[in-house]
């Protein structure tokens, strides 16, 4: 039996419903003095502007996303995962031309002019695998106008999006797209005297640079993340170490429990869960234990001194390590140079001014220099 590919559409879309964290924004309180600050996701057709929304903010994996169908008219989402950060994603029909196309939302009419009004980032996306690039360039470039026209404030984000495949293994094709949306939309602004903010970001569903770009985009929308970033940075300031020996969480667990983390290392923590009636006033007693399973990790940890026997290092020495002397005749004497190579390693030179040239001096310092290296082992 064959499988009706549209079952398949079917399927993902209702898993992808099932999987929605964000809410359908209710009608009426998209835009206005009250409406959350808003993203909005324009771009050419098939560009990726839903597959963005949804692995971002709907967990859909980037796989899933080839089921997606066209989006027909505008779709707005609320994200709201806490109280601080609250804004509303605007997904428009691919090559949505605000100057000349009608858009409806609910059954109302969204005027062109509404769209910009108010806390909002533009992202404008691009598809970093059609070729030509620059030809999905003009229709970005004229809304760009358009919206400054109505909020010369506006914050615009070029995505310049689907950066991976076999055309992107390497980061030289990315800089050079880069480099050719960049001048591009550059020149065609370049008549403009409104203070537009446009960063690129190279992104792609397959791997995390999309989030960083949406998170960007996001901290756009906060106008308190200066204040935050301050008060981390004091925080932070306050000591040199923000964990020191004596840093722990403990946590209440409704089943009675105590979950209990306590640093013992660096990078390693000790995790204990016990019942509360066992942690409750006994931290005296943890602490002591706690301080003694530390001491121990310390001792099972300390490497072991390695016991070398003399004639092991004479004889590993002495299969490694080859001598060449090498005599020169100079107008002070005889400069002979001996040069040890450990195998493979490294190599070392022992020089010696000897007056007046003679064979046996050569052949005598050579041999002392040997002994001395076989006694004292190779100096690396
Ligand atoms: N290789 C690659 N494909 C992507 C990426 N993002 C989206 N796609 C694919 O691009 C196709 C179109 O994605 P959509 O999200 O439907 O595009 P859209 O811009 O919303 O399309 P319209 O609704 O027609 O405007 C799908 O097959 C996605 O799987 C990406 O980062 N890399």
């Amino acid at each position: 039996m064959t499988q009706d590919p549209w079952m398949t559409v079917d399927y993902y879309e209702k898993k992808a419903e099932e999987e929605q964290e964000v809410e359908e924004a209710p009608p009426g309180e998209t835009h206005g003095a009250d409406a959350k600050p808003k993203i909005l996701l324009m771009g050419p057709k098939r560009s990726g502007k839903s597959s963005i929304q949804r692995v971002v903010f709907q967990k859909m994996s980037a796989h899933e996303t080839m089921f997606l169908g066209n989006t027909q008219s505008l779709d707005i989402k609320y994200v709201a995962n806490n109280d601080y950060v609250q804004f509303q994603i605007w997904d428009f029909p691919g090559d949505y031309d605000p100057a000349n196309d009608k858009l409806m939302y609910n059954g109302e009419m969204v005027e062109a002019t509404s769209i910009f009004t108010g806390v909002a980032v533009l992202v404008l996306i691009v598809d970093a695998q059609e070729d030509p690039i620059d030809e999905q360039l003009g229709g970005l470039v004229n809304v760009v106008k358009n919206a400054c026209l109505v909020n010369p404030k506006l914050a615009v984000e070029i995505f310049i999006h689907k950066i991976d495949g076999d055309l992107y293994l390497t980061d030289e094709p990315k800089e050079e797209c880069l480099r050719n949306v960049q001048s591009y939309i550059n020149a065609a602004l370049s008549w403009s005297n409104t203070d537009i903010r446009l960063r690129y970001h190279l992104t792609s569903i397959y791997d995390h640079s999309i989030f960083d770009g949406l998170s960007k985009v996001v901290q756009l929308l906060i106008p308190q993340l200066p204040t935050l970033e301050n008060m981390l940075n004091a925080l932070i300031s306050e000591g040199k170490e923000p964990y020191d020996d004596h840093s722990a969480s403990i946590f209440r667990l409704s089943n009675g429990t105590v979950l209990y983390l306590r640093q013992v290392g660096s990078y390693l923590a000790l995790v204990c869960l016990m019942q509360a009636d066992h942690f409750n006033d006994k931290e005296g007693l943890i602490e002591y234990n706690v301080n003694c399973f530390k001491e121990t990790l310390g001792e099972v940890f300390r490497p072991l001194p390695m016991p070398r026997p003399r004639r092991k290092v004479i004889s590993d020495v002495v299969a490694r390590t080859m001598c060449f002397p090498c005599v020169r005749r100079t107008s002070h004497g005889c400069l002979c140079v001996w040069t040890m190579f450990q195998l493979g390693v490294r190599s070392v030179q022992a020089f010696c001014l000897v007056r007046g040239y003679s064979g046996v001096a050569a052949g005598s310092v050579s041999v002392v220099v040997v002994v001395v290296t076989l006694i004292v082992g190779f100096p690396f």
